[in-house]
């Protein structure tokens, strides 16, 4: 064998190695530039996060490859998420997968870099999980192949995506530690809420009032965008407990197909933290703070004004007090400031029991953009309970209810309990279950309803929705 025999059986050698293992990342630098100088590959990676943002083209190939290209893989996980029904696969630590385009081999492996020595601070604080995929594509095929295979890649992602999307119901996860914050802020769970715009026991007019405000928004990127507004939405729900706010959002979540982020705000140890969690929402989604009144302290502006005015001791400095909690402004920023701004097609929901506890700045015009009372149960609202729970549209006892609903004060939670309890499945006669219902509406019109939870400024029946200018 002469000698240019077995340089080209070394260089052979050497191309079957790289088609199996990167072998370049184990070279120190200058290895590793003499490396891709003499291979006949080029490496593209890419990354879950660039800068504080996660990267779209990561989730689309992660998409991508958990379909197509994963019957190949030799190492992979799986997992079913609860109360999932569908089986997640992706890519195992390292693990590599072939695919095919326009005639071109392209090799996909996926790198999860937990511990990197180097940056373990002094606290022994463990750092972030880094996470991205290795792109191995031929320096022959790279100029005719690569831009046309990613924008592949996109389009397959997102019409799998479509096709299999299940909403998903978010919370903040409550976390000792930063590394944990910083990797996964948000937990998920399938979205699974029976809700609709049809089960909602509300006045017709009211909830189409909603329901068209919803429509525009959806369709109003251009709009959006020519008036200058970042393309949110803010609803503010307020009424007694079970008058239905939470079913609302479901409602409203089953009704856009958006995933819902339920925001736990007293979970949330700074501003800073929350702006983090902003960042991690995704577009098409509702971001929900529920009961606010008692997540954080709402008027801590207003007292803290007072307090400057009318003692004598210097002003708090700004310091560990402020930092080591949600304030106001915090949220007032996480809402409208420049950050609300870092994604598109948000709606914000706030719900409350007591929307006079609400600083006055939570509530100005162009911040919450519709005001929404959810009432006691009235007469139309129970037509629609009726409905749901004995499928019955008219009765000879509606007169009877009709005549005393609206001074009883029960919420459509009372209601669907009674009608719940008292349906008789068997015969499906629900005359009982009217008789039972007329009883309690007399009971509860007879109980003093003085300062009832929530104190209710307006105490009118239906549902006051209040377009903000
Ligand atoms: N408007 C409504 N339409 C249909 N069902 C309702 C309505 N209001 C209440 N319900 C029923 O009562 C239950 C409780 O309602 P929901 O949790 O939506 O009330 P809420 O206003 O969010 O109460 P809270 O202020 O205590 O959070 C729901 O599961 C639903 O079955
Ligand atoms: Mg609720």
């Amino acid at each position: 064998m002469d000698l240019w025999t077995s340089f080209g059986s070394l260089l052979g050698l050497f191309a079957f190695i790289q088609t199996i293992m990167p072998v370049e990342y184990a070279l120190g630098r200058l290895g590793s530039s003499l490396f891709d100088y003499l291979s006949w590959y080029n490496y593209f990676e890419v990354h879950e996060i660039v800068g504080i943002n996660s990267n779209d083209l990561y989730s689309w190939v992660q998409i991508y490859l958990s379909s197509t290209a994963f019957t190949s893989a030799q190492r992979a996980t799986l997992c079913i998420p609860k109360n999932s029904k569908k089986t997640n696969y992706t890519l195992a630590n390292s693990g590599k997968v072939c695919d095919k385009f326009k005639g071109a081999n392209v090799w996909w492996q996926h790198i999860s870099d937990e511990y990197r020595q180097s940056q373990i601070s002094f606290w022994g604080e463990r750092p972030d999980e880094k996470r991205y995929y290795t792109l191995q594509i031929s320096k022959r095929d790279r100029d005719r192949v690569l831009q046309d295979y990613i924008d592949h890649i996109t389009t397959q992602a997102k019409k799998l995506e479509f096709l299999n999307k299940e909403k998903q119901l978010y919370t903040n996860s409550r976390s000792q530690h930063n590394y944990e914050f910083n990797r996964k802020p948000w937990e998920s769970v399938p979205f699974e809420h029976p809700s609709t715009f049809d089960t909602l026991a509300l006045d017709t007019a009211k909830k189409q009032e909603i329901l068209n405000d919803l429509q525009e928004f959806m369709r109003g990127k251009e709009f959006y965008h020519r008036v200058g507004r970042s393309w949110k939405r803010g609803y503010l729900l307020y009424g007694p407990p079970g008058t239905g706010k939470s079913s609302m959002i479901a409602a409203i979540a089953n009704f856009t197909g958006y995933d819902v982020y339920d925001l736990e705000l007293t979970e949330v140890k700074s501003n800073a933290e929350l702006r983090k969690l902003l960042i991690h929402t995704t577009n098409k989604s509702i971001i929900v703070i529920e009961d606010i009144d008692c997540s954080v302290n709402l008027s801590d502006r207003a007292k803290r004004k007072k307090e400057k005015t009318t003692s004598e001791m210097p002003a708090k400095p700004k310091g560990e007090d402020e930092e080591s909690r949600v304030t106001l402004s915090g949220l007032l920023n996480f809402t409208d400031g420049l950050w609300s701004c870092c994604g598109s097609e948000r709606i914000i929901i706030f719900t409350t029991n007591h929307i006079d506890k609400l600083d006055p700045a939570l509530l100005r015009s162009g911040r919450m953009d519709m005001h929404i009372f959810m009432s006691y149960c009235t007469f139309p609202a129970f037509k629609i309970l009726a409905q749901n729970y004995l499928l019955i549209s008219d009765h000879e006892l509606f007169p009877q209810i009709e005549a005393i609903i609206d001074t009883a004060m029960m919420t459509p939670a009372d209601v669907s309990e009674i009608l719940i309890k008292k349906r008789d499945s068997v015969t499906e006669d629900p005359t009982e279950a009217l008789e039972v219902l007329i009883e309690a509406l007399k009971a509860a019109k007879d109980k003093p309803k003085a300062n009832e939870q929530g104190d209710f400024a307006d105490g009118s029946k239906g549902v006051e929705a209040t377009d903000m200018p």
